[in-house]
Order: structure tokens, then sequence, then C-alpha cells
């Protein structure tokens, strides 16, 4: 087992298939985790319309993001799998969606504005990249969408010490980098590996999943870049 550069927080074995697509977008990745909102948003400095703009955009992801685990829990090959991707989206319930609403009441966002807001680009995008792996019912199709989103959100949150003062700033990065929060990242990159086709049986499936982690991080980027587009 070794770690590779960026990423280096989760276990990976070197000569694995997630390693391999890793190294395939570690240009992308690192402009996705020094991205200027994940900069900003460790200097407390981020300005309240971007910060609006990205929360109602990223409420929306969340929704569709709840609808792969669900289907992990229906698609997973063991039954020990089931019951951690049960439990996360128990814990996403309380915490994840507690801080969207609390941070919709501190930056004066109403219902009527987060609840069904127009989507941007990116977010449309994302969105149907989420729900094509939900309705391919293909297990290692879900994962490889899981592990981008999760381990670059790990990757930045963790990529600085010092955490801003004010809820809804401190809160975000402190959502993405506990113990348990690392444990879950671990987890979904052991499954990915553990389920990832062989070339010789299935080289397009593997392709095809290659594909789709590549577009799932030029989405994390776009995701990013949009709030500062307008
Ligand atoms: C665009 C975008 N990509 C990834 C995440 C990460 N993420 C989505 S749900 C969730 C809860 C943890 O299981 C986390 C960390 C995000 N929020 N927005």
């Amino acid at each position: 087992m070794t770690t590779t550069g960026i990423g280096a927080l989760i276990e990976v074995s070197a000569d694995g298939s997630v390693s391999a697509l890793m190294r395939s977008t570690s240009e992308q990745w690192a402009a996705a985790i020094n991205h200027r909102f994940v900069r900003e948003l460790f200097a407390g400095t981020v300005d309240e319309a971007v910060m609006r703009d990205y929360l109602v955009q990223d409420y929306q992801f969340f929704e569709s993001f709840l609808s792969m685990l669900g289907a992990c829990v229906a698609h997973a090959d063991e039954l020990d799998a089931k019951l951690r991707f049960a439990r996360q989206l128990g814990m996403l319930v309380a915490d994840e969606d507690t801080y969207f609403v609390d941070s919709f009441v501190e930056l004066g966002v109403d219902p009527s504005d987060y609840l069904r807001p127009e989507l941007a680009a990116p977010t449309a995008r994302f969105r149907d990249l989420m729900d094509s792996a939900v309705d391919s019912a293909s297990y290692p199709q879900l994962l490889v969408v899981l592990v981008v989103a999760e381990w670059l959100y790990l990757d930045w949150a963790e990529s600085q010490e010092e955490v801003p003062q004010r809820d809804v700033h401190r809160g975000w990065i402190d959502l993405h980098r506990s113990e348990t929060f690392r444990g879950w990242v671990q987890f979904l990159v052991y499954e990915l590996e553990r389920v990832f086709p062989t070339e010789n049986d299935h080289g397009s499936e593997a392709e095809d999943l290659a594909r789709t982690w590549r577009r799932a991080v030029d989405l994390e980027c776009a995701f990013f870049d949009n709030v500062y587009d307008d």
C-alpha cells in the first residue's frame, strides 16, 4: 500500500485502478482543490452573494447525491456495504441538511429561493451524471461518482489548518474534514478498488468508468468556477 501525492490522506494501492484514475486527472484535481472559492472560504472572505449562490446550487446537487446513496443500498453486492451506505444516509439527514438549512437562515435565503432555483449549467450536468449512475443500477458506476465527489472535498477541506470564524464558512469546512469523513472516503475507495472490472474481462466497462471519473472531476471544477461567472 502507498499513497498518491494529491489525495494523500487516503490509502490506495499504487498499481491499482483507483491510482490510475487519480493520475489521469491530477491537474484538474489540483485546480479544484486550490480553487479561488476554497481559498476565500478558508480566509473567510467569500463574497456573500457567491456563498449564497454556491449553497443554493449545492443543495440541488445534494438531492441527487442522496439518490445515489439510496441506489448503493439497493445495488451494493454485500450486506456490510449496504449497511454502511444506510448509516451514511442517516448521518446526512442529521448533519448536512441541518448545515444547509441553518446557513440559509444566516444568509437570509428564503425556502422559496432555495427549494426550486434555476439550475446553473454545471449543477444540471452534475445532476445528469448522478441520475445516470442511479439509472445504470451499476455499483461501480455509482462508486466512481461518489469517490470523486467525496475525496475531492476531503482533499480541499484538509488542505489548510486555520479555519475561519463564521459558522457558514467554518461549518462547510468542518463537515468535510473529520476523522469520520476520512473513514467514509476510505471505505468508498476500497469498495471501488474491490469491484473495479479487470481490463481483460471488461475493457469497455473500465473505459466507461474512466470516462465517468474524468467527467466528474471536470464538473467539480466547473461547479466552483460557476459561482464567479455571472
Ligand atoms: C459539487 C459538490 N461535490 C461534492 C460535494 C461533497 N459532498 C456531497 S454530499 C456530501 C456529504 C458527505 O457524505 C459531500 C461531502 C458537494 N457537497 N458538492
